[in-house]
């Protein structure tokens, strides 16, 4: 049995699987206390056969392969539930998220039950090859958050959380990439028992990113369903009716300007 676990949804990620997994054992203090699980949708690209390899040399490592569900959130819940450590950390694989973080995880996990990593703080950075169009979305995607959490960036998917509160989470939507927002808000874990770890955000060297327009609109339902559970339907179909209105009498007084 080990205490740490971490977690990587992968999909099409053969050539990241060793560069991960031999930084990552390099990295943390208890290299022996720890596991690394692999939940692969039947990629068949030779990830299985290296993750072998990797076992033969020594490495707890380990890959779940899914042949009949598909998505990075639900993979990672996949993940988590067959884990055996009491703190897990879920990180991808395409070395975007540096595996030399992740013993700050750890250590802040043995203290809080969350732990969000943040690209938005002043001590790091992020790559200055990532596209000004994923710059954008990110932004667009956090600002949606905003009235959810205060965390300064739920959208990193890089985060751990202690095994206690994932079993406890209830109705956790496992549609698209958000699963760290929705078991944020869902756990109702306090935010004094959630703490961030600043990471400087890599561009991927190897493979391609499946962020879609699907998983974008999955998105979307997804901060529809979140805004429901924190404020109430009620609440948010009179806040959706009020802008309405506003929206409606500055039409006409603009309209009035003009005639
Ligand atoms: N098992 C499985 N894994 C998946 C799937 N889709 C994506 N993944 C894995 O999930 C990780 C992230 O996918 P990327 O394709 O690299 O996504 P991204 O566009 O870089 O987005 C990432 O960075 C964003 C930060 O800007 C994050 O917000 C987002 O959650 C994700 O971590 C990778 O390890 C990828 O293989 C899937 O359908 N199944
Ligand atoms: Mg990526």
């Amino acid at each position: 049995m080990v205490d740490f676990s971490v977690i990587v949804p992968a999909y099409h990620e053969h050539a990241n699987i060793r560069p991960l997994t031999t930084r990552l054992f390099a990295a943390l203090d208890e290299p022996k206390n720890a596991e690394l699980i692999f939940v692969d949708d039947n990629s068949r690209d030779g990830s299985v056969e290296e993750v072998e390899k990797l076992k033969a040399e020594g490495y707890n490592v380990d890959i779940i392969v899914r042949t009949k569900e598909r998505g990075l959130s639900s993979a990672v819940i996949r993940g988590f539930t067959d884990a055996h450590g009491k703190y897990l950390v879920c990180m991808d694989a395409d070395l975007q998220h540096p595996p030399e973080r992740v013993p700050a995880f750890f250590h802040a996990l043995k203290l809080n039950a969350f732990v969000l990593g943040t690209r938005y703080s002043p001590e790091v950075s992020m790559d200055k090859d990532w596209p000004l169009i994923r710059r954008v979305i990110s932004a667009g995607a956090r600002m949606l958050a905003r009235p959810l959490t205060t965390v300064s960036d739920p959208m990193s998917g890089f985060f751990g959380i202690q095994k206690d509160y994932v079993l406890k989470a209830k109705n956790v939507n496992a549609q698209g990439f958000k699963i760290a927002l929705d078991l944020l808000i869902k756990t109702e874990i306090p935010t004094t028992s959630i703490a961030e770890v600043p990471f400087s955000f890599g561009v991927r060297t190897v493979g391609e990113s499946k962020l879609t327009g699907k998983v974008m609109v999955y998105y979307l339902d997804q901060l529809k369903e979140l805004y429901f559970y924190k404020f109430g339907a009620v609440t948010c179909v009179l806040f959706v009716l009020l802008l309405a209105v506003l929206a409606v009498l500055s039409l006409v007084y603009l309209v009035s300007l003009v005639l």
